[in-house]
């Protein structure tokens, strides 16, 4: 579902991805840890195309995302062509990102109608849904300055659910957020996980949630994936000395 072949990104002179190669497979649950750094938000980020690449092939769905095919193979990707594969992306951000002059409804059924051009009706009944999803169905009618920063990421999570995509990238979701308001968004995003056939790819720095959920755990470390497993193995055996380091430093 998602490839990263060979891909570099660099700003400057700092190379931030190393010919980084990784792959998720359709429907898996896959967390990125690693150190502040690492390059865990530029893959997010060269997914949702807002960087581009150096170097390399990224494939979503098994078609180029920063490039299209020509007549005399790869070349750089058309405005349209990253449009329509941005679509097939939703992400979740670390700063909710909510329109602070819309309503949650509103925050929720603007893009698939102005985009997918939903119909107000169903957008409205699908947002309805999805707010019960995430167990806000009696705020629709808020604005974001009016719910804690924990309902306001839940609203995110159900935005970016609205235009049906089929990966769901999150990054550092509950970074944010007081102590004490992080569980109920993790609840949501470990149900997600759970019921749902999406794609998930997480950044995140909470180990405990990340062991929960992901089939498989990568951690990077300067711009490459150093150690990758299942939870279990990666956890409680990691092979590599620099994941044992990083593990015994954010782990108490
Ligand atoms: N737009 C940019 N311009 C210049 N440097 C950037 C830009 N975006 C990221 N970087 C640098 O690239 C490196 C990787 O950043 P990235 O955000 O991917 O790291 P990360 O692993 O997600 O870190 P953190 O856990 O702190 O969020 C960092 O050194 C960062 O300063």
């Amino acid at each position: 579902m998602i490839k990263f072949d060979k891909v570099v990104k660099r700003f400057g002179d700092l190379t931030v991805l190393n010919e980084l190669d990784f792959e998720v497979k359709r429907g898996e649950k896959v967390s990125i840890i690693g150190p502040s750094g690492s390059g865990k938000s530029t893959v997010l980020r060269i997914l949702m195309t807002l960087e581009g690449i150096d170097g390399g092939v990224v494939s979503v769905n098994g078609e180029p995302l920063w490039h299209e095919q020509g007549p005399d193979g790869l070349k750089p990707a058309s405005e349209a062509h990253l449009r329509k594969m941005r679509a097939q992306l939703g992400m979740v951000f670390q700063q909710f990102n909510l329109f602070p002059h819309m309503t949650v409804l509103r925050n929720i059924t603007e893009a698939p109608v102005k985009v997918l051009g939903m119909s107000k009706r169903e957008a409205r009944q699908r947002a309805e849904e999805l707010l019960d999803l995430v167990g806000l169905a009696d705020q629709s009618s808020k604005y974001p300055h009016q719910l804690s920063g924990g309902q306001q990421q839940r609203v995110g999570i159900a935005r970016a659910l609205a235009m049906r995509p089929s990966i769901l990238l999150f990054d550092e979701p509950t970074s944010a957020l007081d102590p004490e308001l992080v569980g109920e968004v993790l609840t949501v995003i470990g149900r997600l996980a759970e019921e749902h056939d999406l794609t998930m790819l997480l950044v995140t720095h909470e180990m405990r949630f990340a062991r929960e959920i992901s089939d498989r755990v990568c951690f990077f470390d300067q711009g490459q994936i150093r150690e990758e497993g299942t939870p279990e193995q990666l956890f409680t055996d990691p092979t590599e000395a620099r994941t044992r380091e990083f593990l015994q430093a954010v782990i108490d």
